[in-house]
């Protein structure tokens, strides 16, 4: 892994737009996964500027869904599928036919994880798989104790993810189960990227980039992946013991 630190939020945002858009450049059709939650606006704000000023074209490729709270209707403003339209498919008017996202109400929602993990085997992977990190190690919602060997699975919602999770509902949400990619799907990825920014996050940083790599913190299984880009505030980096 590659960790890359900024000076703030806006730098590191926009670096990790920078790798969006050489993606697109060396490869327009390529299959990209965007996480939700508050560390992707930024990034996701920068694209936006690059596609509107024609630096990047976004009509080949294909966007993926990280995760999603099961059970939420796509209309909840806290929902996943809600965050990454309103925040970018819609702003750049995506066809739906590009974007493909998990359905957390599906009847059957083994399938569901099925149906995802046939569609990015049949693309040939995903290019670049952009993740951020919960403040229990989280990635997507592969939650501690997740096995690094499990593609699109279920999650039972750790604790400190149903708690930190109420940020983004306008009212206290129950939050039981996870829709997720896995962590193999992490270590395919031709690109793996990590963004991470804030004070709160330093601590879990530092456990994953430079602690023990274990199922305990998912998110050290970047540790193991060299192609891996780890793209940080200063805040975010603040207690990094060494760069690894
Ligand atoms: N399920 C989401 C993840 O996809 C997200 O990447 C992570 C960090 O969220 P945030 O960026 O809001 O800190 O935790 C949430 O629970």
């Amino acid at each position: 892994m590659k960790i890359s630190i900024y000076n703030n939020y806006d730098k590191m945002s926009r670096a990790a737009a920078d790798l969006v858009a050489e993606q697109l450049v060396n490869k327009p059709d390529s299959l990209i996964c965007f996480p939700s939650g508050e560390s992707p606006t930024g990034m996701l704000q920068h694209v936006i500027s690059y596609a509107n000023a024609g630096k990047i074209k976004l009509d080949k490729c294909h966007f993926i869904g990280l995760d999603e709270w099961v059970g939420m209707d796509e209309t909840n403003e806290g929902s996943c599928k809600h965050y990454l339209y309103t925040n970018f498919f819609n702003k750049l008017n995506i066809n739906d036919s590009q974007i493909t996202l998990f359905n957390a109400k599906a009847d059957d929602l083994k399938a569901e994880c099925e149906r995802i993990n046939n569609f990015i085997a049949k693309k040939g992977g995903l290019d670049m798989m952009i993740v951020g990190i919960g403040m229990n190690g989280h990635l997507g919602l592969n939650e501690p104790g997740t096995p690094f060997n499990l593609y699109a699975h279920l999650s039972e919602l750790d604790p400190v993810t149903v708690t930190v999770g109420q940020k983004y509902f306008k009212q206290e949400t129950r939050l039981t189960q996870g829709i997720t990619l896995g962590l193999q799907h992490l270590t395919e990825a031709k690109i793996p990227v990590l963004i991470a920014s804030g004070s709160k996050k330093a601590s879990i940083i530092n456990e994953a980039l430079n602690g023990q790599i274990s199922t305990d913190v998912p998110a050290s299984i970047l540790q193991n992946l060299p192609a891996a880009r780890i793209l940080l505030d200063e805040d975010a980096a603040s207690e990094l013991e060494h760069l690894a």
